[in-house]
């Protein structure tokens, strides 16, 4: 008798929770299409919820706002895995939503890996947006890590500064070294990686410090 192959199995599964990464320099458009995302869900009538660490207030309290002041309502949260939690399961917000929106995620601790596994392995389609890489060029938190476990990663693109050509840096304008400062146009650009100068040999300069010759 011929074995059976019995092929893929047509038995219905768990519905499927999905891990989205949408990431790439400041001004490529990230919150645009988190907004885009949240926005579509809601009409095909999901629940969403949408959050926003509290490090970052430029615009709204109340909202998520892109550069070119497009907006969605997202709860204020401490950029600390657990106490986002906390808000979601504490007050059982979980159980009432199927869509969770998180931007900036770049300013969360690595537990929120675990955290959205979790919330993918409970179903739920989690949308976050972050920085991939800082204003010297390394990756940004999180958001690599989260990004090698997403079912879906985008990643896009600026306009660099300079000449207009597709841009994948963040150029920090200034001289501060601090990992996290909050900014926009003016203090930040997007730049391509012919005008991108990271903060080594910037900075050096800018200090009057010698700059070693690679050549
Ligand atoms: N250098 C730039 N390249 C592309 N868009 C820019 C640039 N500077 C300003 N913008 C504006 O920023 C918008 C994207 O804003 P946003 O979604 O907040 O980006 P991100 O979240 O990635 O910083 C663009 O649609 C455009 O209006
Ligand atoms: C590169 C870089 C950025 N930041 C800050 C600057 C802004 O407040 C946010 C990024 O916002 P966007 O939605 O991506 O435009 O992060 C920082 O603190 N450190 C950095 O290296
Ligand atoms: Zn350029």
């Amino acid at each position: 008798m011929q074995p059976v192959d019995s092929g893929p199995s047509n038995l219905p599964c768990a519905v499927p929770g999905v891990l989205e990464v949408i990431t790439g320099p400041m001004f490529s458009g990230k919150s645009e299409e988190l907004i885009r995302r949240l926005k579509r869900a809601r009409i095909a009538r999901q629940r969403v919820s949408c959050f926003k660490p509290d490090i970052d207030l430029r615009y709204h309290r109340t909202a998520i706002a892109s550069h070119s002041e497009q907006t969605h309502e997202a709860a204020v949260v401490t950029p600390n895995a657990e106490r986002l939690r906390e808000e979601l399961f504490a007050t059982r917000l979980v159980d009432r939503v199927e869509v969770i929106g998180l931007d900036e995620v770049q300013f969360f601790d690595n537990a929120i890996l675990p955290l959205a596994m979790e919330l993918v392995s409970m179903g739920k389609r989690v949308i976050l947006a972050g920085l991939d890489t800082t204003f010297a060029n390394e990756p940004f938190g999180p958001v690599p890590a989260l990004m090698a476990l997403a079912d879906k990663v985008t990643k896009l693109n600026a306009v660099c500064m300079t000449c207009g050509q597709p841009a994948i840096h963040t150029q920090r304008l200034g001289h501060s070294q601090e990992l996290v400062v909050v900014g926009a146009a003016g203090m930040y650009e997007a730049r391509c990686r012919a005008h991108f100068q990271p903060y080594v040999e910037e900075s050096a300069e800018q200090m009057d410090l010698p700059v070693v010759a690679t050549s």
